[in-house]
Formats: C-alpha cells, sequence, structure tokens
C-alpha cells in the first residue's frame, strides 16, 4: 500500500506543551481520522504538513517530498484549516479571485457547483459569513482544484448536524476516486465511526495507535459489571474505568484477555471511538 503523508520520529516543543517521537503514515485512497482530546497536538502536527510550523525533529513527506523543501507539493493539497485565513472585508467572489491563481489545477466550474451545493452567494461579504458558511467557504476552495489530498482540520466544527452528515457522504464519495485520499481531525469521533478507514489517535503529543478502524475496534472492549469485580490488579488492566453507585465500566485494549477473565461475570461490548477517547486522556485514574 502507497502512503501520501509520512511522518517520522516527529518532535516539538512549547513552553507548556511536547510532541514526541510521532510516526505515523496516511495510505492513499482512504480516509484517516486524527483523533485526540483539547491540546493533544492535531493541528500542530496539521500546520507541520503544510509547513506553517517547523519541527524541531522528524522528518515530513507528503507524495515523497518535504514540504519545507518543495513548497509547490503543497498544490496537490486542498487544505482546510481551523482558522479564517481569509480577508473579512472581500466578498467570497472576489476571494476566489486572488486564491485562485494559486492554484494550477483551479476548476471555476466545479467552485461555483460547490457555492450551490452549499447554499452561499458569492456576493456574500466574508465578515457576513456564519462560522459554518465560512467552513463551507474553505472547503468549496479545498474541493475546486482537483487536491489528490484533503488535510482538513476540524471541518465538522461549527456545521450543523444535517450539512456535517452532507459533507460526510461528500467526502466518503471523494475517495471513491482511489487515486485520492483524506486526512482530517476531529474530536467529534462519531464523524469517524461512520466513514474513516483508519485512526490516527494523539494524546498528549504522542501517538497512542495508527491503524484500521477495524483493528482498533478489534482490539479495544469495553467491560461492564457489578464494582465486586474491581480489585487492585484488575484496575490496572484496564485503560480507564469509570465506576457508578451501580457498577463500573472500563475499557481494556486486549479483547482476549478481557473475555477470558470476564466473560461469564461482566457484559462485553464494542466502544465507540469516543469511549476509547475519553479513557485513555482520563488514563488509569478513576473518573
Ligand atoms: N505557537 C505556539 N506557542 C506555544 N504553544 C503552542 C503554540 N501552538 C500550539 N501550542 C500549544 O500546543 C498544544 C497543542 O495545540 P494544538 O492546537 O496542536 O492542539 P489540538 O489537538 O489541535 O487541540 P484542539 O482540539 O483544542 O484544537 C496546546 O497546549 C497549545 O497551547
Amino acid at each position: 500500500m502507497s502512503s501520501v503523508i509520512e511522518i517520522q520520529g516527529i518532535s516539538k516543543t512549547f513552553d507548556r506543551f511536547s510532541m514526541k517521537d510521532v510516526h505515523f503514515e496516511v495510505n492513499k485512497g482512504y480516509i484517516t481520522g486524527l483523533i485526540g482530546p483539547n491540546g493533544a497536538g492535531k493541528s500542530t502536527l496539521i500546520k507541520m504538513m503544510m509547513d506553517m510550523v517547523r519541527p524541531d525533529n522528524g522528518s515530513i513527506r507528503l507524495f515523497g517530498s518535504s514540504p519545507a523543501a518543495e513548497p509547490l507539493i503543497k498544490e496537490r493539497v486542498g487544505y482546510v484549516s481551523d482558522e479564517n485565513f481569509y480577508y473579512e472585508h472581500l466578498t467570497i467572489s472576489r476571494m476566489k479571485s486572488i486564491v485562485r491563481p494559486f492554484y494550477k489545477h483551479w476548476d471555476d466550474a466545479a467552485f461555483r457547483r460547490y457555492l450551490d451545493l452549499f447554499e452561499l452567494s458569492p456576493k456574500a461579504k466574508i465578515k457576513n459569513l456564519s462560522k459554518g458558511m465560512k467552513m463551507k467557504f474553505s472547503l468549496a476552495v479545498a474541493l475546486s482544484h482537483h487536491a489528490d489530498l484533503l488535510i482538513m482540520d476540524e471541518p465538522t466544527a461549527g456545521l450543523d448536524p444535517v450539512f456535517r452528515r452532507e459533507l460526510l457522504e461528500l467526502l466518503s464519495e471523494q475517495i471513491l476516486d482511489e487515486n485520492k485520499s483524506i486526512l482530517f481531525s476531529t474530536h467529534i469521533t462519531n464523524d469517524l465511526d461512520r466513514i474513516a478507514d483508519y485512526i490516527v489517535f494523539l494524546n498528549r503529543g504522542e501517538v497512542v495507535f495508527s491503524e484500521s478502524k477495524d483493528e482498533v475496534f478489534e482490539r479495544y472492549v469495553m467491560v461492564k459489571g457489578g464494582r465486586e469485580l474491581l480489585d487492585k490488579d484488575i484496575r490496572k488492566f484496564f485503560v480507564g474505568v469509570r465506576e457508578g453507585a451501580h457498577g463500573f465500566e472500563a475499557l481494556s485494549k486486549d479483547r482476549g484477555e478481557a473475555k477470558r477473565a470476564f466473560k461469564d461475570v461482566a457484559l462485553l461490548e464494542t466502544p465507540t471511538l469516543e469511549d476509547i477517547m475519553y479513557f485513555t486522556a482520563k488514563g488509569g485514574k478513576s473518573a
């Protein structure tokens, strides 16, 4: 399988945050979700891919090239930032004329189609757009230059549930063309339960796992049972435990072992990505 993004040994230190030895790859033809709690380092990593932040160590390759050494490689990327980079006083149409020359394969007809689909008027001023409409405008730009790779930072943030679902469908359609690939970050993990093929989970600047969604769901398991089952050793077995008045629920990353230990005494369920993120972020501590 070929990869369109290769991240190797990335580290970066800010005053109160550090990213340590981050490795992962994004496979061609698939949707990869980058998940992690607030402050995990998702935006920082994505900005490194776009050469907007430089790592202290390690290497980043897009289509085999370093975006820092070969900036033109970024033409093949449709980038959606979590910040608004556009000039507030301009109309959509005027702003489009400014960004258009940056892309060799700009497609005006596609852009008009996306504006229609997203119900955006070309005459609207950027400053008068709602947060969700600004996101739609960014998406329209990212989708209108025949990019081989979409890199999107929290694209579903600020979108209503109806459009969010439509966008996810649109993204799934994009990768029907096996030459296209998508990386998107989110902490709305439900989005990924539905459409992602691979998941990279970042927590406190470190990769917890980077694997196919199916593998993740085969490995992790939620155990629900009575509190009398919990003792110190059993707690250690879990990634995280939440106790309530009537029982506990806990996440294990070893389904086989959990089955052997709890099959007859507790309920075993497949977790959601949100469960996995929640319990891992809480660490071994009881919540
Ligand atoms: N330029 C900077 N200077 C100092 N600290 C920074 C800088 N950029 C990011 N950070 C810190 O790095 C950490 C990771 O931030 P980042 O924006 O990458 O997280 P994130 O996973 O995208 O979070 P969110 O989901 O909240 O957007 C945060 O603690 C943030 O304060």
